[in-house]
């Protein structure tokens, strides 16, 4: 409002003078309005000519108060900060002749501050170029309270809108989204909301990876009007994929008329990877990474009910690596490890996709191997699973082979659920071990029966020594060049009561996980030397005789104190004892290996390595040992003369053993070919069924020793125990 109020320019009715009610009803009406009607001049003052009763309620003061050039000024009332702003309104309206409708705060006689509406006119009176202003002015103060209340209460909402973590979004159907707020934006990959409100036009199509899962919210959401914790996969604007999670809920307005979807959205891709990452963990073994027990169980139980819908059969293949223990203690459990991968790969390899690999632990695994209609499908698998495992595998600098024993079972002949069929795998793999390993069984009835015999004959031979049942056989050993017998190598076999003699490939390695090892060591080791003994006092001259050593009797600290002691008691001279350890049990720790036989050694009992090339010993461990003789394995012998492979193994050994000052002994010598060949080889002794078989006590003199230094008593009773030596077993 200027200060002047110069131009008047509207002429109304209102000026005309001529009033259309009696002064007093007129007064009395504006009395009652809510408010203070005023008419002033449009002066630098705001000069009141007429302030209604109202003016009290409004302002605190009398109408008499404002009244007049003397009173108080309204522009003074008039808040110093709105000042300004009022005036440029008045002034606006003076100029366009339009009426003026503005808000402003006046300051109350009692200091109040209140928000007043003043809505009025410019008016010219008569032509004496005089404005006037006549207007009402009403206490607003509650509504403009209402008004910023609702003011701060949107700016709230709009700054949780705004930043919020969590993408929240209004959308319909038919426009997409809205409004979304920056979260969403961010989640979805787009620079601003507004990019994302007019790039992902068609949520269905564009957003969602799976199709149908638009169609699958509206239906939750047309269900239950509500949509909790959806989680989808959905495409970013880079085309990556994230998960989220949707909450959301129809809006409607008061008629129930649907007016769009609200919801938030929550970017789960981190708790979804570290719940697959926990799941995996449980569900899979942790070297391998393969399914573990619990999800082989799973699969196993899924691929039986397929199969049992679509007619189909299922092979359980239990499949154990054989001598995997050996590998593990020789060179080391990271050997062990990657030995495990290694097969693991391969294993993974010979199965189709939809077939299950599993680890159970240790080094059995077990694949699943659905929709085979016929056994053939599945030997084929199994052939290709035991050559693959066999094939070498370097380490290390060395080549290091493995076989495996596999047992199958196959659903429905076998079994219906997945207990039995893994028990029955399991049973017909343990035959398979049984048969002499690499190879596979499947089960049979007779399979459950091995399984409970093995159990059996554990606890038998936990008596068998106590009850006499334990013999030994002695096989001879003879230097190739003078033909001469030089040794006998002690045998052990078992006499059970039930299933007659046992071999020791049988049961060795069952006292060996049954700890009965010990027992039967010491055992071997007191007979054999008694029984040298015993030949020489019934005559004949000392012979050696060597006794295989478990490498587990080995590792126990007694051995060497046991030794001495049995040299003491039966009186054998030590160099007469040779003490047989295979390669690989001497490589198992070999550090303690070294300081054992060393110790045996200086007792001066001698030490070979037995089936020797099938182990993994390297040359500079060999140089360490304190070794007498290498015992070539029979692998190596058979067919000498036709295979050259096996010929050249043989030669270099030869001459191996030649550099460290080693005796060889070839083992498993069945023909007379193999013997010339070995002689021309250069190989100092041989074993094997051409010269001898492995026979009991006595019938061992009768053969093979030099019955012409034996006084007549012993003589006699070689002969009188000949009759009895038929081999009971090789
Ligand atoms: N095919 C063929 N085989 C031949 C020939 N000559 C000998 N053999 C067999 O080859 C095995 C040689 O013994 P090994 O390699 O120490 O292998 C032994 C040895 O590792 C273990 N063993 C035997 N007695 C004992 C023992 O008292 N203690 C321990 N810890 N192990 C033993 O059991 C294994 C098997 O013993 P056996 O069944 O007696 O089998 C013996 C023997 O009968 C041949 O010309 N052809």
């Amino acid at each position: 409002m200027t200060r002047t109020m110069a131009n008047p320019i509207i002429d109304t009715a209102a000026t005309s003078k001529q009033p259309i009610m009696g002064i007093h009803s007129l007064e009395a009406l504006l009395a009652n309005i809510d408010g203070m009607v005023y008419r002033c001049l449009a002066d630098k003052a705001w000069t009141m000519e007429f302030v209604s009763q109202g003016s009290l309620a409004l302002t605190g003061h009398l109408p008499a108060e404002l009244l007049g050039e003397k009173a108080i000024a309204f522009y003074d009332i008039i808040h110093p900060d709105d000042r300004d702003g009022v005036e440029l309104a008045i002034q606006t309206s003076l100029e366009n002749s339009r009426r003026y409708d503005i808000e402003y705060r006046i300051l109350r006689k009692d200091g109040d501050i209140r928000w007043v509406s003043d809505r009025g006119t410019a008016v010219k009176r008569g032509d004496q170029g005089i404005s006037i202003l006549e207007g009402i002015i009403q206490d607003i103060t509650k509504r403009k309270k209402a008004d910023e209340d609702l003011l701060e209460a949107e700016r709230r909402y709009r700054s949780i809108f705004e930043n919020a973590v969590e993408g929240i979004y209004q959308s319909t159907l038919e426009q997409g989204y809205l409004a979304v707020n920056p979260a969403l934006a961010r989640t979805y990959g787009y620079d601003s909301p507004s990019q994302l409100i007019s790039n992902l036009r068609d949520i269905g199509s564009q957003l969602y990876v799976d199709n149908g899962r638009r169609l699958e919210f509206m239906k939750i959401m047309d269900e239950h009007g509500i949509v909790s914790n959806f989680e989808s996969r959905v495409y970013r604007k880079d085309g990556s994929v994230i998960w989220i999670s949707e909450n959301a809920r129809a809006v409607r307005n008061e008629a129930g008329n649907f007016l769009f979807y609200e919801g938030t959205v929550e970017d789960i891709t981190q708790r979804k990877a570290n719940e697959a990452k926990i799941h995996f963990q449980a569900t899979h073994d942790p070297l391998t990474k393969l399914a573990n027990r619990a999800l082989l169980q799973e699969r196993l139980d899924q691929s039986i009910e397929r199969a049992r819908q679509e007619g189909k059969c299922v092979a359980t293949v239990f499949l154990d690596l054989d001598k995997f223990k050996y590998i593990n203690d020789s060179l080391g459990h990271q050997v062990g490890d990657e030995l495990l991968l290694t097969i693991a790969e391969r294993l993974r390899h010979c199965v189709r996709e939809s077939d299950t690999v599993a680890r159970l632990g240790g080094d059995e695994f077990v694949l699943v191997l659905v929709n085979q209609s016929n056994d053939k499908s599945v030997e084929s698998t199994v052939q290709r699973v035991l050559a693959d495992v066999a094939k070498p595998w370097s380490v290390n600098g060395m080549e290091v082979q493995v076989t495996c024993s596999v047992g199958i079972s196959m659903f429905p002949a076998h079994g219906t659920d997945s207990t039995a069929l893994l028990k029955h795998a399991d049973a017909a793999m343990f035959e398979a071990k049984r048969l002499g390993r690499n190879n596979s069984q499947y089960f049979s009835e007779n399979s459950n029966g091995v399984v409970t015999d093995g159990l059996e004959m554990v606890s038998s031979l936990r008596r068998a020594v106590e009850n006499q049942e334990m013999l030994l056989h002695y096989q001879p050993k003879y230097d190739l060049r003078t033909g001469r017998m030089v040794g006998a190598e002690a045998l052990i076999r078992w006499r059970h009561p039930k299933r007659g003699l046992v071999s020791p490939i049988e049961f060795i390695p069952m006292a060996e996980e049954a700890g009965l090892i010990g027992g039967i060591g010491e055992w071997v080791l007191q007979t054999a030397c008694r029984q040298s003994r015993d030949w020489q006092n019934a005559g004949y001259p000392p012979i050696s005789v060597a006794i295989n050593v478990s490498p587990m009797q080995l590792e126990r600290d007694d051995l060497v104190h046991q030794v001495a002691t049995v040299l003491e008691q039966t009186g054998l001279a030590p160099e007469l004892l040779e003490i047989e350890i295979t390669e690989s049990g001497m490589m198992r720790k070999v550090e303690h290996s070294m300081a054992v036989l060393q110790k045996l050694k200086n007792i001066g009992v001698r030490i070979s390595i037995d089936d020797f090339g099938t182990g993994y010993s390297s040359l500079s461990h060999l140089k360490r040992l304190p070794l007498d003789t290498l015992k070539v394995d029979k692998s190596f012998v058979r067919n000498i003369s036709s295979d050259h492979e096996n010929h050249s193994i043989v030669k270099a050994i030869v001459l191996l053993a030649g550099s460290l000052k080693l005796k060889v002994v070839a083992e498993g010598v069945e023909t007379e070919e193999e013997y010339k060949v070995l002689q021309n080889i250069g190989c100092d002794e041989m074993q094997g069924y051409f010269k001898g078989r492995p026979v009991p006590a006595n019938c061992f003199a009768e053969r093979h020793l030099d019955t012409g230094h034996l006084s007549w008593p012993a003589q006699k009773i070689a002969q009188l125990c000949a009759p009895n030596c038929h081999g009971l077993l090789p």
